[in-house]
């Protein structure tokens, strides 16, 4: 369970994230949606202790993520990039992560299989396409078989192969019970994957619930976006 309660961020005289609330179930896919700049990735990096809260919370399983006892064991995360050194190998990446949490080696070749990756493995990183490169972010999140997986724009750089294969990979991921996070500024890819959806406008969480909900009387998660920040073109916040 991720637990996001009355989070606020300034930088500066900026408020990027104005008191936002939400939370993120076992066993459901939940879209983090909203447009460029309005808050997602300031929102994960929060709840990853990657970046400081002003005020609020942002919780995993109760806890904010310093005081995991074992964090790769309970939350998988990937950002924008593959994360790795360029002149490494794909292998080698997930090695070194793998021997730092005390993993075995055997559990780099399981997730290299996971995400389609085997036959690249001895590449050096620096040679990957984006795609690979988002994969390869992807095994190293499951390197721990954690429960919670908290994805920052996954489909970002994917072929239309890629992007299927991520939406049935998640969820299979929640059918298991585990809790899935995703932002994405990508509404029709979005719609095919989540259960549950919130959307972020400039700080500001402006909708929150299952995705049938959202949609309500819209034909598209795409046009209830639309009608939903439209209805607060006036709001200056
Ligand atoms: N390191 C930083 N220093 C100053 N401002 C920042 C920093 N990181 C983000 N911001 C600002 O915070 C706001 C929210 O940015 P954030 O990256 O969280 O949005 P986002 O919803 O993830 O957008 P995108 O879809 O473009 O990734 C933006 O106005 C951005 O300019």
């Amino acid at each position: 369970m991720l637990t996001i309660d009355h989070l606020v961020k300034r930088r500066g005289a900026h408020e990027i994230l104005s008191g936002i609330s939400f939370q993120a179930r076992p066993g459901r896919v939940t879209g983090f949606l909203g447009p460029n700049g309005a808050g997602k990735s300031s929102t994960l990096r929060i709840l990853l202790g990657l970046d400081r809260a002003t005020s609020g919370s942002a919780l995993i399983n109760g806890k904010p993520f310093a005081q995991l006892a074992n964090p790769l064991m309970t939350v998988g995360a990937a950002f924008d990039g593959s994360g790795a050194h360029g002149m490494r190998t794909g292998r080698a990446h997930l090695r070194w992560i793998a021997r730092a949490a005390g993993l075995p080696r055997s559990r780099v070749e399981e997730v290299l299989d996971m995400v389609g990756l085997t036959y690249a493995a001895g590449k050096r990183v620096g040679s990957y396409s984006l795609g690979m490169g988002r994969r390869l972010a992807l095994a190293a999140a499951l390197l721990g078989d954690p429960p919670i997986l908290v994805l920052d724009e996954p489909v970002n750089g994917l072929d239309p192969e890629g992007i299927r294969w991520i939406r049935t990979f998640l969820r299979e991921r929640a059918e298991f019970g585990n809790t899935v996070l995703l932002s994405s500024h990508l509404m029709g890819e979005l719609a095919e994957t989540v259960d549950d959806v919130v959307i972020i406008k400039r700080g500001k969480i402006v909708a929150d619930g299952a995705l049938e909900e959202i949609i309500g009387t819209h034909s598209t998660l795409e046009d209830a976006f639309f009608a939903l920040t439209a209805e607060r073109a006036g709001d200056t916040g």
